[in-house]
């Protein structure tokens, strides 16, 4: 096997992971759509996205990676808010 299939396989090893951990964390997502929609609360809550941006980056190892990962959950949790405003029309 070639060193590019080799790091390829290794992501692909990484995407299934993601892609489960994914799937988890939007049905957890669906489960707080549905207790807003009850409680007539809104679906953006940016204090909230801060602080999971703010956790995370704190858990990086390595911190050159500060911007990506800021740029990872921001846009996870505008697919999150997409499925939510979805979900309670
Ligand atoms: C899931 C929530 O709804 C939205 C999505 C978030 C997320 O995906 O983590 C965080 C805050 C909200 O803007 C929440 O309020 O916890």
């Amino acid at each position: 096997m070639s060193e590019l299939e080799q790091y390829r396989d290794e992501i692909d090893a990484i995407d299934q992971e993601l892609t489960r951990l994914f799937e988890a964390r939007l049905k957890t997502v669906l489960k707080v759509g549905e207790y807003k929609r009850q409680h007539e609360l809104p679906v953006l809550d940016a204090s909230r996205e801060q602080k999971v941006i703010a956790k995370n980056v704190d858990r990086l190892e390595d911190k050159q990676f500060e911007e990506e990962l800021t740029k990872f959950f921001q846009s996870m949790m505008d697919i999150t808010k997409e499925t939510q405003t979805k979900m309670m029309k």
